[in-house]
């Protein structure tokens, strides 16, 4: 029986589905709708020009795979690309677009129920009563750019995704852009360098960056000057709104309805905006559901704890600004120390510089161990798998590469094992995830490992010499 695009497209999804993360399929395969099937050709459509390019250049591979497999090797694909004036433009996928200023379209009408032009007496919409004290555009922190901003897998769809909306603010599908993560993990920075770049790429747009704590308090004020309608109509003026920690707005229903209705009119009127979360929005306690329902129309973009690269090129950088340089082996020893929040990380690196300077002292990797230890020394520092690995590659010479490879030369498969056997005793991973740091092994052969240098130990003195060795060193951290 001949197929349908529908049942050929919900075919492909099922293998998407298997192969990319929840949060990804979500985000990249569910807006998509198929819409024909000609001469094994079949469109699909896709909801902004940003769109289409971050599947050509994260998901082209296996988009082609499952149409090849579902439509036999003459299987193609095409893009049709939804336009401002609701047309669309059809490209094969192989061809690249150029980035053009075209909008996506706005499919959700909002009301607003609030009449704000009946309030003549606002002459300057920026300097408005009980709100004199707000001087737009001057919240932007210079430091916190594009450029300073250190792109990795941990942030690189928010980093995209921010870049297109400062491109073009309000015409992206990315309205709300929400940028979502743990603590220190640079959700203001990303803020602010949107809202910077807006500024340069165009200096008549209003950008407006708030904490949402201080929106909350410029509100209450609001109400008690009875400015209520002022302070309305001077959040609807802006073209670029940013609010910072939205999951501060929990459990305030007053402020979330106002909110709510400033919301609907700036996305009403293309205008842009961005908020920032310390949790995705379906985890926030406490939001209004037509809030969070209103989030979901835009984009939200994670930001995850940065890998060990991109420590070190954070950390390369700052120095780099600051005109400094610090030996190789202490930079790496800070970033294997903190793992999981970049404002330590930076912490610890300006804390021993001062400890350097002010007390005439070389930095040293012992400094630098006093200092992490100051910084880290309530949060029971646990070793790391990579710090074990680059302890024993560097006792045995050997590059992490090849102790991840597949290869099954003897050094090798020995200096694999007791990387194993170190992260077993030293860390709280299971043997799952430990297999996966050792080159995509499995449980089982964690477990053989961590067995053969338990029988090596007993039974070899030499090798027993490396291990006592190596552990003095791993614990040093
Ligand atoms: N990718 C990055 N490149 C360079 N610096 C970064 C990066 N991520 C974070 N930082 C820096 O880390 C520090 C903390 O970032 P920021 O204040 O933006 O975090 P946050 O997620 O908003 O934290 P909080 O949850 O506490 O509000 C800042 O100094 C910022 O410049």
């Amino acid at each position: 029986m001949k197929k349908d695009f529908t049942t050929i497209w919900e075919n492909s999804l099922q293998i998407i589905k298997d192969n990319v993360s929840l949060q990804s399929y979500k985000t990249w395969f569910e807006p998509i709708t198929p819409i024909k099937l000609k001469d094994k050709v079949l469109t699909i459509q896709v909801p902004s020009q940003f769109f289409y390019e971050w599947l050509e250049e994260h998901y082209v591979n296996i988009l082609k795979k499952t149409i090849k497999k579902e439509l036999g090797p003459e299987g193609r694909l095409e893009y049709s690309i939804v336009m401002e004036n609701n047309q669309s433009n059809t490209k094969p996928y192989t061809v690249k677009i150029p980035a053009t200023n075209r909008q996506a379209t706005k499919n959700n009408p909002v009301t607003m129920p609030i009449d704000l032009n009946k309030d003549k007496s606002i002459r300057n919409p920026f300097i408005i009563p009980g709100l004199k004290k707000i001087n737009v555009d001057s919240q932007l922190n210079p430091n916190y750019s594009f450029k300073n901003f250190v792109e990795g897998d941990c942030n690189r769809l928010a980093r995209s995704a921010g870049f297109a909306v400062a491109k073009n603010p309000g015409g992206t599908a990315f309205n709300p852009l929400l940028i979502y993560g743990g603590v220190g993990l640079g959700k203001t920075h990303l803020a602010h360098a949107i809202g910077i770049d807006v500024k340069n790429r165009f200096p008549n747009k209003t950008v407006l960056y708030v904490s949402s704590e201080k929106f909350t308090h410029q509100f209450i004020d609001a109400v008690r000057n009875n400015e209520h309608n002022d302070f309305i109509h001077f959040y609807q003026m802006i073209d670029v709104l940013i609010i910072d920690d939205v999951q501060f707005f929990a459990g305030k229903a007053k402020t979330q309805d106002v909110f709510f209705h400033i919301f609907n009119h700036l996305h009403q009127s293309g205008k842009q905006i961005i908020l920032t979360a310390d949790k995705a929005p379906v985890e926030i306690i406490g939001m209004e559901q037509r809030l969070l329902s209103r989030f979901k129309w835009g984009l939200a973009a994670d930001l995850q704890a940065p890998e060990l690269e991109t420590r070190i090129a954070i950390l390369e950088m700052k120095m780099y600004n600051e005109g400094l340089e610090l030996p190789k082996d202490v930079v790496e020893y800070i970033a294997y120390s903190i793992t999981t929040n970049v404002r330590e990380l930076e912490g610890a690196l300006i804390s021993i510089l001062a400890q350097a300077s002010l007390n005439k002292k070389a930095i040293t990797i012992d400094l630098a161990r006093q200092m992490v230890d100051k910084f880290v020394k309530n949060t029971a520092r646990e070793v790391s798998i990579d710090y074990i690995q680059k302890v024993v590659c560097d006792y045995f010479d050997m590059g992490i590469d090849t102790l991840k490879s597949k290869t099954r030369k003897r050094e090798v498969v020995q200096a694999r094992q007791i990387a194993m056997y170190f992260s077993k005793q030293m860390t709280k991973s299971s043997l799952a995830t430990i297999g996966m740091h050792c080159g995509g092994k499995d449980h089982a052969t964690v477990l053989h490992a961590c067995k053969t240098v338990n029988n090596l130990m007993d039974t070899d003195k030499r090798f027993r010499g490396y291990i006592e060795d190596l552990k003095k060193k791993i614990s040093l951290q």
